[in-house]
């Protein structure tokens, strides 16, 4: 196993992609999805039952871990892999989304944002540079680059004053990264929902020396279609030979449609979340167990899961669980939905390298829309 961090690319189907990262940490196969770790642990889930779920990666975050325990005492405890018991890597997003969507009297200017915690109101300031020593403390594999991601819909103007920000703020994180074998930094193409203003952001960070790049500033409020013409508008202008990141996507059909636009790397809540509020993600669509129809349905939620979650329980027992607000049943929805999303990823690697992505779409689509057999 090399110390280095690399990727490639190894079968294409039209725009889709079928590759790998390296990293000293583990293999990161990809079409990936990233399931997310906000506060050092993937919400009711034990780390290797993510493994198990068939995740190769999952997220951390600047914004709530430097809040909460502390970036220095993460550090001083052995950083984030031995902290949470995760050996495996971990890409860390670098705080700007969240100080914007859960910080109290923010103040963005030139040098970052001052902000109060959403905690305890102690006052902290994020700028491209403490962000990246936080990413580095963290010991975080993938580091993102510090950076400013408006809402849509929003004026051009607005988009391009960020946009521009976010590439100054790239220069700068780019700079303040500590190179070490096996650790990667992603620049954030920036935009709105501006083509010419997507290009010229993809087109000045494809010059940069990332190791990968994410298109950022989508999965805010926008419709699917306005979040599918940014993609094909930039990626285009992304380097083939760099993995590519959409950042916050999505739903299982927003994963399908962006691969086959030539996305390699998702993360969202919404698998884990989901399972939280009784919704659980299957082959057959969503399936609300709230519903009192599943109340004396003994059938699993999907017997040939390789997922125990999904498969050894009744959607009756977990119908209960959830009704009754059990924690064991957020714990088997959040584990059935994290694996049905890598169930989906897996489907479309195999799916790619075979030729056959636009089928696979077509099929998974008409199971959704077949519901139950
Ligand atoms: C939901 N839609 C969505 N659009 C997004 C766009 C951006 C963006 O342009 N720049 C940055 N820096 N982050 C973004 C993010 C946050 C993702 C993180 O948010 C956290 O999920 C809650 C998680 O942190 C573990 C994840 O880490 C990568 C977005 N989320």
């Amino acid at each position: 196993m090399s110390d280095d961090f690399s990727f490639a690319v190894q079968a294409t189907d039209g725009a889709a992609r079928k590759g790998e990262i390296f990293t000293p940490r583990g293999t990161i196969r990809m079409p990936a999805f990233m399931p997310v770790g906000t506060a050092a642990t993937v919400k009711a889930m034990f780390p290797q039952d993510v493994r198990a779920a068939g995740a190769d990666i999952l997220l951390g975050n600047v914004y709530h871990l430097m809040l909460r325990p502390g970036a220095e005492r993460v550090a001083k405890l052995g950083g984030l892999h031995e902290f949470m018991r995760w050996p495996y890597p971990i890409l860390t997003d670098s705080g700007g989304f969240q100080v914007m969507s859960l910080a109290k009297l923010r103040k963005l200017d030139e040098s970052g944002v001052t902000f109060q915690s959403h905690i305890d109101g102690s006052r902290h300031h994020l700028s491209p540079e403490r962000s990246m020593e936080i990413q580095h403390l963290l010991g975080s594999d993938i580091q993102m680059q510090f950076d400013e991601c408006v809402r849509l819909p929003c004026s051009d103007e607005e988009a391009e004053r960020a946009m521009r920000l976010s590439l100054r703020w790239a220069e700068r994180s780019r700079k303040a990264f500590r190179e070490q074998p096996g650790r990667a930094i992603f620049g954030i193409v920036q935009g709105g929902a501006n083509k010419a203003l997507r290009v010229e952001s993809a087109r000045a960070l494809a010059d940069m020396d990332f190791h990968g790049l994410a298109v950022g500033g989508l999965a805010v409020g926008e419709p699917q279609e306005v979040m599918l013409d940014m993609l094909e508008t930039t990626v285009p202008h992304l380097p083939a030979g760099k993995p590519r990141y959409l950042m916050g996507v999505g739903t299982p059909d927003d994963i399908m449609q962006a691969v086959a636009r030539g996305i390699d790397m998702f993360d969202c809540v919404m698998p884990t979340r989901a399972g939280r509020h009784g919704l659980a993600y299957t082959r057959f669509g969503k399936i609300n167990i709230k519903n009192s129809r599943h109340a004396e349905d003994t059938r699993p939620l999907d017997p040939d899961s390789s997922c125990p979650a999904a498969r050894d329980y009744s959607r009756a027992y977990l119908h209960h669980l959830v009704k009754a607000g059990e924690i064991l049943g957020m714990m088997l929805l959040t584990q059935a939905n994290v694996a049905y999303y890598q169930q989906l990823m897996a489907g479309l690697r195999a799916a790619v390298v075979e030729g056959r992505l636009s089928d696979f779409i077509a099929e998974t689509r008409a199971q959704w829309a077949e519901g139950e057999r």
